[in-house]
């Protein structure tokens, strides 16, 4: 997407071609700055801080991060060792998992001096795949608020909320859940966004408000509590969040909290989408229950950072000395509770029969 006119994806390769370069968003909405990744090490402590989050650009770091360590040692233990450490960093979103299996699949088969050169191809295409899917997922979700729009007093905007961050700033480009919504103001239909702040790591204050208000999109913030009054006051017309892993019978884990909204969103008959690109599909987990929830640290909930008057950005203690904080990263929304999946072929309903319709070459394999 642009920023101040500028065209900016989230990773890119440096244009010395020996490093790659990332926005570093645990400083985000008070400071831009672009970092600089020149082996695996420090694409994997970016993933492990959240420097960079959200599963698809998760996995397009985690591809980048195998093709830095293919520089320094391409030997089978080298690659088993760049997997391993880049395995580690975050449990829950699984196009890591998917983007490393991809990585060995290209590398493995190949002698350990093609190995550098068709790793830093293979991650460039997942990244210019990415960003393809999602901006196929953005042509599906506007016909949604199309239709959404038609129903509604010609210009009054389509009222949607959304959780976390699943916006360009979460994949290469366009985003997830957010890509149908600047489909839809690039279309001049009106929209208007309740940004959920998304406690404890604000993900939806810090991002997501940012990057609307780059695009123009209009947009309040709300405390994440306040989701379910708006739809009971009719002020919310759909949902739309992103995924983090969703399995083959459409349960979908997502940021801490999007399962509150999606209770919320059944209870007062609010349409709740999710968008799905199908690297975050996992075939082989039926039941959401089965997924590792990340368990962050619980500094994240009794400290936060913020900038202060002068311009520094500080963290501050919010809770009594003493008091511990407990940080599930991650729930699961049943897939009962969403109203359909919107993927890059398609939308579908969450079930099994829905997803194998959109994949049938995954769900065979
Ligand atoms: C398009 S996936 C974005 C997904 O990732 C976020 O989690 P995190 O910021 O912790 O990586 C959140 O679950 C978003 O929905």
């Amino acid at each position: 997407m642009k920023i101040d006119g500028v065209p900016f994806r989230t990773i890119w390769p440096a244009e010395d071609g020996r490093a790659v370069e990332i926005l570093d968003q645990t400083l985000f909405p008070h400071r831009f700055e672009i970092l600089r990744l020149s082996g695996m090490d420090q694409a994997a402590h970016a993933i492990r801080v959240m420097q960079v989050r959200g599963a698809p650009l998760i996995g397009a770091t985690t591809a980048y991060g195998v093709a830095l360590a293919m520089r320094v040692d391409a030997t089978d233990a080298g690659l088993a060792e760049a997997c391993a450490t880049l395995l580690e960093t975050r449990p829950t979103a699984v196009n890591l998992h998917w983007a490393l299996e991809r990585m060995k699949a290209v590398l493995a088969p190949l002698p350990a001096e093609a190995r550098a050169e068709a790793a830093w191809a293979e991650a460039a295409a997942l990244c210019d795949e990415d960003v393809a899917i999602n901006a196929a997922i953005g042509d599906h979700g506007l016909e949604i608020i199309r239709a959404i729009a038609a129903k509604k007093p010609a210009g009054e905007p389509v009222r949607v909320l959304t959780h976390c961050n699943a916006g360009w700033l979460a994949t290469v480009d366009w985003g997830t859940a957010t890509a149908p919504i600047y489909k839809a103001h690039d279309a001049g239909i009106p929209v208007e966004v309740w940004v959920d702040e998304t406690r404890p790591r604000n993900q939806g204050a810090f991002l997501t408000a940012w990057e609307l208000g780059r695009h123009g999109v209009k947009h309040k913030v709300i405390v994440d509590n306040a989701g379910g009054h708006l739809m009971q006051r009719g002020l919310v017309d759909m949902v739309i969040v992103g995924t983090d892993r969703t399995t083959a019978r459409g349960d979908v884990c997502n940021k801490i909290g999007t399962y509150l909204k999606a209770l919320a969103a059944h209870d007062n008959g609010v349409p709740f989408y999710v968008t799905l690109p199908s690297p975050t599909l996992d075939f082989s987990v039926q039941d959401g229950f089965d997924i590792p929830i990340e368990s962050r640290s619980g500094r994240e909930v009794t400290h936060l950072a913020g900038m202060t008057a002068s311009g520094a950005v500080e963290e501050v203690r919010l809770t009594p000395e003493g008091s511990e904080g407990e940080n599930p990263a991650f729930d699961v929304t049943p897939a009962r509770l969403v109203t359909a999946l919107i993927t890059e072929r398609g939308v579908c309903a969450a079930t099994e029969e829905g997803i194998a319709g959109l994949f049938p070459d995954r769900a065979a394999a």
